[in-house]
């Protein structure tokens, strides 16, 4: 009998559990297909006695002595933050082995760092299910497009807020309630305001930017802007002209101009009103769906479970096979490349395309005074509309697209006018002819 690889389970939460569970549902077919049993050699946790489902044998609080020990061959790591979770993989890389995570946090801040290591000890380091959970994603970005040029990636790419902006939508429901239910349901993460604020989503952009575009991207540098201001109104505008609201991830790749400026990359996530027949708006729950746009393949679209512990579990062992395999020939995946180092173009200059809805008194010359406002800070209007009459009036205007900041400067001026009494709808619009 072929000697077992043996794995080091870090974390046993969510995803770690489901990830113990299917290597032991499906241990006969994963023997066959990399050619060696594989074995959890251990399992790190901080409370040994909250999981009464794992061998005694196998837990343990010491993560690093597990990651360092001669018998691991592989470790998979599914504690999620920073750190230990950093020093872990340092350890793994020094140690010579292969590396599979799920987190996203981690990748997104350090991902250059743990890429090199990973490098210079000639072993893998593959991470599938920190983006867009079950979909696979990052390797179709990494090989089967690494002959072409990207040039956009957009996509909703975090179960909860997904799943809460439906309910909203949906049932009625309110934030909290429709937060609380994801939370039951295994989506979001320890700690909600990471998909809420959109952290999540804005270290998922990071991931895919650096690699659709061979960049070095952080979630620095990405414009992050989460669904906690998301009103009903919101949602009811977003009705009215027959979009929806989604919190998109948008990473671009931005042409350089006739002034002999380079390309540089724009990458941004935040709340956008998109119309009702966009694909997008019909991904409903927890479900995940990114579009890619690439110079030689043309759109294509992935699509099905971002979150959740057995959807997520499945892309972690899809690595963990890859990554045996290639222990198994003694070789080592393709790494990431860098080599454009495209710098990150601000969101104000940006061009966007904002949906404002005004209350204001119905009387001649607030719409010339308003359109003023636009035309001065050269935001062009797409369409007006007027609801209501006499003191009660409402301003539902669509933008064309303009530099994000001389929109965001025309909606402070407008705040300002004696003519507005208030603004009560302010959204990005995406996707609109
Ligand atoms: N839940 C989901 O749907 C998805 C989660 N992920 C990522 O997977 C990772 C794990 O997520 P979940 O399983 O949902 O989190 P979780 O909070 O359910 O599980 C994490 C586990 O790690 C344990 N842990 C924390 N520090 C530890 C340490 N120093 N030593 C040993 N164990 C430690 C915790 O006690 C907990 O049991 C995170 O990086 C998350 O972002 C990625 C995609 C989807
Ligand atoms: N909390 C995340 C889990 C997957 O990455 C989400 O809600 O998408
Ligand atoms: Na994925």
């Amino acid at each position: 009998m072929t000697a077992p690889l043996r794995v080091a389970l870090l974390g046993c939460g969510t995803v770690g559990s489901a990830v113990l569970r299917l290597l032991a549902d499906q241990a006969g077919d994963l023997t066959a297909r990399i050619g060696r049993p594989v074995e959890v050699a251990g399992v790190a946790v901080r409370r040994p006695d909250r999981h009464p489902d794992v061998p005694a044998e196998l837990l343990t609080t010491d993560a690093h002595g597990l990651v360092t020990r001669p018998d691991v061959d592989l470790v998979v790591e599914v504690i999620g933050g920073t750190e230990p979770a950093r020093s872990l993989l340092m350890a793994a890389f020094e140690a010579g082995k292969s590396v599979v995570s799920a987190n996203k946090a981690l990748l997104a801040d350090e991902g250059g760092e743990l890429h090199a290591a990973a490098a210079k000890a000639g072993v893998d380091l593959y991470y599938e299910a920190a983006v867009a959970g079950a979909i696979p994603l990052l390797r179709p970005l990494r090989e089967s497009l690494a002959g072409d040029q990207l040039r956009r990636v957009v996509g909703i790419v975090n179960g909860t807020t997904n799943y809460i902006l439906s309910r909203m939508a949906e049932t009625g429901h309110g934030f909290t309630e429709a937060l609380a239910e994801a939370t039951e349901l295994g989506y979001a993460e320890a700690d909600p305001t990471a998909d809420v604020d959109g952290f999540d989503a804005a270290a998922k952009a990071a991931i895919l930017a650096s690699l659709a575009f061979h960049t070095t991207v952080t979630a620095a540098d990405v414009h992050r802007e989460g669904i906690s201001a998301v009103t009903s109104t919101d949602v009811a505008r977003a009705t009215e002209i027959g979009c929806t609201v989604k919190l998109l991830a948008i990473c671009e790749r931005v042409p350089g101009n006739e002034d002999g400026e380079g390309d540089s990359v724009a990458v941004r996530v935040h709340p956008a009103m998109i119309p009702t027949t966009h694909p997008l708006a019909a991904v409903g729950g927890a479900f995940n769906a990114v579009f890619v746009e690439a110079e030689a393949a043309g759109q294509l679209m992935f699509y099905g479970q971002g979150a959740g512990g057995e959807p997520t579990a499945s892309a972690v062992l899809g690595d963990l096979v890859a990554v045996a395999r290639n222990r198994v020939t003694g070789t080592a995946g393709p790494g990431v490349t860098t080599y454009a180092g495209l710098p990150a173009r601000p969101i104000a200059e940006t061009p966007t395309r904002y949906h404002v809805s005004l209350d204001v008194a119905d009387r001649p010359g607030v719409l010339a005074t308003v359109a003023q406002e636009f035309a001065r800070h050269g935001v062009s209007i797409a369409t007006v509309r007027q609801d209501g009459r006499g003191d009660a009036a409402t301003l539902v205007i669509v933008t064309h697209s303009a530099p994000d900041a001389a929109l965001s400067a025309t909606v402070s001026a407008l705040r300002e006018m004696p003519a507005v009494r208030g603004v009560t709808s302010i959204l990005r619009v995406e996707g609109l002819s």
